[in-house]
């Protein structure tokens, strides 16, 4: 279970990013975090991860707190906490086995690191979990040489080899076409429940959202403001998260995030 209290980010000396969240999630549940741009979602996941160090609050995972936590403590922490990301963040030139493996660099010694000498059992959960999604055929490939799906896909498969308590991805589709979107976010959806993985997914596509996820957080100005299933996601919902946001390119419009949420909704 992740428990977020009062979760604040300040950068700097600027105004709080986060202003004092509050967010459970539990068991299988796949929660997608709605908003517009610069509304906090990449800060909150970032904080559970501590890819950013929040200013203040409690985020605990199955009891266990993250704020603070440094050293190895933070990487032990942070082996349970599988991301995936917009721009894949794969090692071009290696293999998909070797990209795959990475996922247990937090758990084997230097040597084995260094060596690529991963234990059998590894080797075997990668070929598993290839074979889960549809990639055990490219093993020996270079990750390069993939589609953009593919290429997540592997790093979906490398953020499950950690045997993550949690699963965050932050925009995993934003990169995709609309199909190969669809495939990612049905594929996390499956393997959250096959897995009994919470699964938090920073996402501008709120049609996706709907469809996907069971349930759905919105972020306005670093607040929550809706926190509910996607079928009481309604055009009040839509107001209250993206009403009266300007596009930078044209003052006195609503954005196209807007736009394209208040499409999703109609
Ligand atoms: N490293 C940073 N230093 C200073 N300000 C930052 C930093 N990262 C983010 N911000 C600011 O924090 C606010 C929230 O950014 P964040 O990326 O969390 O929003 P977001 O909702 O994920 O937006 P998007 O959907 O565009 O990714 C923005 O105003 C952004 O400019």
């Amino acid at each position: 279970m992740l428990e977020i209290s009062n979760l604040v980010k300040r950068y700097g000396h600027n105004d709080p990013v986060l202003k004092g969240l509050d967010l459970t999630v539990d068991g299988s549940s796949v929660v997608s975090i709605v908003g517009a741009s610069g509304a906090g979602k990449s800060t909150m996941l970032r904080c559970i991860n501590r890819l950013v160090e929040p200013t203040s609050g409690s985020i605990r995972l199955n009891g266990h707190e993250l704020v603070n936590l440094r050293g190895g403590e933070l990487r032990r922490a942070r082996r349970k906490i599988g991301m995936v990301f917009q721009g894949f963040n794969l090692i071009d030139r290696l293999s998909v086995m070797e990209n795959v493996l990475a996922g247990r660099l937090g758990y084997v010694s230097f040597y084995q690191a260094v060596t690529r000498r991963f234990p059998q059992t590894d080797i075997d959960r990668a070929f598993h979990l290839m074979d889960r999604v549809g990639i055990s055929h490219y093993a020996n490939k270079r990750a390069d040489q993939l589609s953009g799906g593919e290429r997540q896909r592997v790093a979906v498969v490398r953020a499950l080899m950690q045997e993550p308590e949690i699963l965050l991805a932050d925009e995993p589709t934003a990169s995709l076409d609309p199909k190969t979107s669809q495939q990612i976010m049905g594929l996390l959806q499956s393997l959250a429940s096959e897995m009994s993985l919470p699964v938090l997914i920073n996402i501008h596509n709120v049609t996706q959202a709907r469809m996907y996820t069971d349930r759905i957080v919105g972020m306005r100005h670093g607040q929550m403001i809706f926190d509910g299933a996607p079928k009481d996601f309604n055009q009040d919902a839509l107001d209250a998260i993206y009403g009266g946001i300007e596009s930078p390119e044209e003052e006195g419009a609503d954005s196209d995030e807007g736009h394209e949420a208040r499409e999703a909704v109609a």
